[in-house]
C-alpha cells in the first residue's frame, strides 16, 4: 500500500498546527472585537449553486450523491455566505458581520501543478453595509489580520472597478470591444490592453480608449488617486471615486498609508467585484496573500438583492511569507551585525569612515535593494534578450560570456538563465521577479503573470502545414476517421486553434524537429513555427492555415510588480528601447497552399 496522501493534501504536525491554532485564534478574537460573529457553511455545496454565483474561483472538486444530485467540495466561502444571506438571513436587519475560518478545496489550477488543493480561508463579510466607513473597515481589518500573523511588510494595492465600468459604459464602444477590454485587465495582458486602445479603438472619442488604457498603469499614493480623478474628468462619467478617494483618506488617517498603494491594475474579476477592490502583497513572495473587495450584485443572483464587501486570505500561504520575512530579517540583522563589526575597526582608524557610513544607512542606496530577478531566454532570444536589458540600462557585462553558469549576477540584477518555455513557470512562481520569452511560451504555460511589454524581437508565425500534395488525402482522411493527428511542440495553442475552428484532432507532442511527423507517417499536419520558411521548404512542406504571429514579451510576477517599483521602470525603459531598434520581420510567403 502506497502511504502518500493525494497530491495537494498534507498532513499538519503538532508544531506547525499549535502556531495555525493560536495565529488563527488571535486573527479571529481580532475580528470579533470588531463586531464579526462566526459562521459555518456545509462542506458539501449543490454544483447549480456553486456556479450561479458567476465566479468560479477553481475548478471545484465535483461528485455525485447516491440521490444522483452533482455536489461540490467548498471552492470559496464568499458564494456560499451569499446563498446563505439571500436564503436563511433575508430578514434580518444589515450590515451583518460574519467572520470564519473554513478549508476550502479546489482542482488543481492551471497547468502548474505545484499548488495545495486544500486550504484554510479565512476572512470576514459586511453584507448590507455601503460607503467608504465600512470600505476602510475591511481593508483595516485585513491589515491588522497581516499583522498579527507576522507579515509586518505587505502591499495592499486597492483600486475600484467602478471607475473602468463607467468610463466603459460612457464610451459608447460595441460590447464585443468592451468584453475584449475586460479579458485584457482580468488577464493583465496589457500588450493585448495597448493593442486594442489603438488608434482603431472604436469608441466615441480617442479620450475613452487614453483612460482606459492608462489607467491600468496609475499606481502610487494619493497623488495616484488625483491622477484618476483628472483622467476621468472631461469624460463626464459619474462613477465611485469620490467614495474610494474617502476611503483611502480614512486608510491614510489610520496610519495605513505606507500599507495602502492605489494601483488601478488590480482590477480583476469584474463579473464579481463591484466597486472598491484589492489584493494583499508580500515582497518576494511570489503570490497574492488575500484579497477582497465589494461585490453588491452577488447575493442578488441568490434572490435578494444586498451590497456586500468582504475579503478571504488564505492562513498557508500569510504564514509562509511571515515565515519568509522573519528568515530574511534574521539574515539582514545577521549581515548589519558583521557589517558593524567591520566599520568598529575602521572607526578605530578613521572617524571619517565613520561619517559617510552613517550618511549611506540614513539613505539607502539602489544596491541595498536585493537583486532584482529576471529569467533571461537562453537560445535565439537570448542576444536581443540581452541587447535590450543593455539598452535599458541594466548591467548586462557578466551576460556577454556566461560560461555554464546559471545565474549571473549584475549591479543591482540576478539573472536567471532558462529555457524560453520555462520562463513563465519562474515567474509566476516568484523564483524571478519578471523574465522575457515569446508570446508563444506565454500561452503554452497558461500561467498568471503580468504581460507588460511587446519587445518586438522573435517574430515569428504559427502555421499548420502538411506535405505538399497531400490535401486531398488529409481530407479524404477526416471524412472517414472524424479527425487527424496534428503534431507540435506546442499542444495548448494548438489544442486552443482547432477548439475554435471546430476540427477534431488528436494532438501529438513532440519536442523537436516536428517536420518529421508528417513525413515519417506520424501525423497528417504540424502546427510549427515557421521564420524564414526555410524548415519547410526545405522537407517539401506547404503552409495551410496560420495560427497565430509571437514576438517576445516581458511579463512579471504580479507580486513583484506591486511592491517592487523597478519592475515598472525596467518595463517602460525596455518598451522605449526596442521600439526604436529595427528588428528581423518574419520572412517566408504568407499564402496559405490552396
Ligand atoms: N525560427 C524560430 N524558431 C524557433 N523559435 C523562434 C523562431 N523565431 C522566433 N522564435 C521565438 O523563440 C522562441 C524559442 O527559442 P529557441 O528556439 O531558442 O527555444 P527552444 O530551444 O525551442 O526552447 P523551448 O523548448 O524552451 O521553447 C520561440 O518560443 C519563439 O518565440
Ligand atoms: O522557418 P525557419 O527559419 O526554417 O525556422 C523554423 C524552424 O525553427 C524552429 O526549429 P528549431 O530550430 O527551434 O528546432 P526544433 O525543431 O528542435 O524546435 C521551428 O520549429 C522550425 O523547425
Amino acid at each position: 500500500m502506497n502511504l502518500i496522501t493525494p497530491a495537494g493534501f498534507r498532513d499538519v504536525l503538532p508544531e506547525e498546527a499549535l502556531r495555525r491554532e493560536a495565529l488563527s485564534r488571535a486573527v479571529q478574537d481580532c475580528f470579533a472585537a470588531h463586531g464579526y460573529l462566526p459562521i459555518e457553511t456545509p462542506t458539501l455545496e449543490v454544483m447549480d449553486v456553486v456556479q450561479a454565483s458567476g465566479r468560479a474561483p477553481a475548478s471545484p472538486f465535483k461528485l455525485f450523491d447516491a440521490r444522483g444530485d452533482l455536489l461540490a467540495l467548498r471552492p470559496d466561502v464568499t458564494l456560499q455566505v451569499a446563498r446563505m444571506c439571500a436564503s436563511r438571513l433575508n430578514d434580518a436587519a444589515g450590515p451583518l458581520r460574519f467572520r470564519y475560518t473554513q478549508r476550502i478545496f479546489r482542482e488543481a489550477d492551471g497547468p502548474l501543478q505545484a499548488k495545495a488543493r486544500e486550504m484554510t480561508q479565512m476572512g470576514i463579510e459586511c453584507v448590507g453595509g455601503w460607503g467608504a466607513n465600512i470600505d476602510a473597515e475591511i481593508v483595516s481589518l485585513m491589515a491588522e489580520a497581516m499583522e498579527l500573523v507576522g507579515v509586518r511588510d505587505y502591499c495592499i494595492a486597492i483600486a475600484t472597478v467602478g471607475v473602468l465600468r463607467a468610463v466603459l459604459e460612457a464610451s459608447g464602444a460595441p460590447q464585443a470591444w468592451r468584453a475584449a477590454v475586460l479579458e485584457a485587465y482580468h488577464s493583465s495582458n496589457y500588450v493585448e490592453l495597448d493593442a486594442l486602445c489603438g488608434p482603431d479603438a472604436p469608441v466615441a472619442s480617442a479620450l475613452y480608449a487614453e483612460a482606459v488604457c492608462r489607467l491600468r498603469s496609475i499606481r502610487g499614493g494619493r497623488e495616484a488617486v488625483e491622477e484618476v480623478r483628472r483622467l476621468i474628468e472631461p469624460l463626464g462619467c459619474p462613477c465611485d471615486i469620490d467614495t474610494f478617494e474617502q476611503t483611502y483618506d480614512t486608510l491614510a488617517a489610520r496610519g495605513l498609508a505606507d500599507h495602502v498603494l492605489v494601483d488601478f491594475s488590480v482590477m480583476s474579476s469584474f463579473d464579481y467585484y463591484t466597486g472598491m477592490v484589492f489584493e494583499v502583497y508580500a515582497p518576494r513572495y511570489g503570490a497574492a496573500l488575500g484579497s477582497g473587495g465589494r461585490y453588491d450584485r452577488m447575493i442578488g443572483v441568490y434572490g435578494q438583492n444586498r451590497v456586500a464587501a468582504g475579503f478571504a486570505f488564505y492562513l498557508e500561504s500569510v504564514m509562509a511569507a511571515a515565515e519568509q520575512q522573519a528568515r530574511e530579517a534574521s539574515a539582514a540583522d545577521a549581515d548589519a551585525g558583521a557589517g558593524a563589526a567591520v566599520e568598529g575597526t575602521e572607526s578605530e582608524s578613521s572617524t571619517e569612515t565613520e561619517s559617510s557610513s552613517t550618511a549611506t544607512a540614513a539613505a539607502p542606496s539602489a544596491e541595498a535593494l536585493p537583486p532584482l530577478r529576471i529569467a533571461v531566454p537562453k537560445g535565439s532570444l537570448n542576444k536581443d534578450a540581452v541587447a535590450a536589458l543593455a539598452g535599458a540600462g541594466l548591467d548586462t557585462a557578466n551576460l556577454d560570456h556566461p560560461g555554464r553558469a546559471l545565474i549571473i549576477h549584475g549591479r543591482g540584477v540576478d539573472y536567471i538563465i532558462v529555457r524560453p518555455s520555462d520562463a513563465p513557470a519562474f515567474v509566476a512562481l516568484g523564483a524571478a521577479d519578471c523574465g522575457i520569452c515569446g508570446e508563444d511560451s506565454l500561452l503554452e504555460a497558461d500561467v498568471d503573470v503580468v504581460k507588460l511589454a511587446d519587445l518586438r524581437f522573435g517574430a515569428c508565425r504559427f502555421v499548420v502545414a502538411e506535405p505538399a500534395g497531400s490535401d486531398a488525402a488529409i481530407q479524404e482522411h477526416y471524412r472517414r476517421l472524424g479527425s487527424i493527428r496534428v503534431a507540435t511542440k506546442y499542444p495548448r495553442i494548438t489544442q486552443a486553434h482547432y477548439d475554435e475552428s471546430g476540427m477534431q484532432v488528436e494532438i501529438v507532442a513532440l519536442h523537436g524537429n516536428i517536420e518529421l511527423a508528417p513525413l515519417t507517417g506520424l501525423a497528417e499536419r504540424i502546427v510549427d513555427i515557421t521564420a524564414t520558411g526555410t524548415t519547410l521548404r526545405e522537407n517539401d512542406l506547404v503552409i495551410v492555415d496560420e495560427v497565430m504571429r509571437s514576438t517576445a514579451r516581458f511579463f512579471a510576477n504580479a507580486g513583484s510588480l506591486r511592491t517592487d517599483e523597478r519592475v515598472g521602470d525596467l518595463a517602460r525603459r525596455l518598451a522605449e528601447f526596442t521600439a526604436a531598434q529595427d528588428y528581423e520581420p518574419i520572412a517566408g510567403a504568407v499564402t496559405p497552399a490552396s
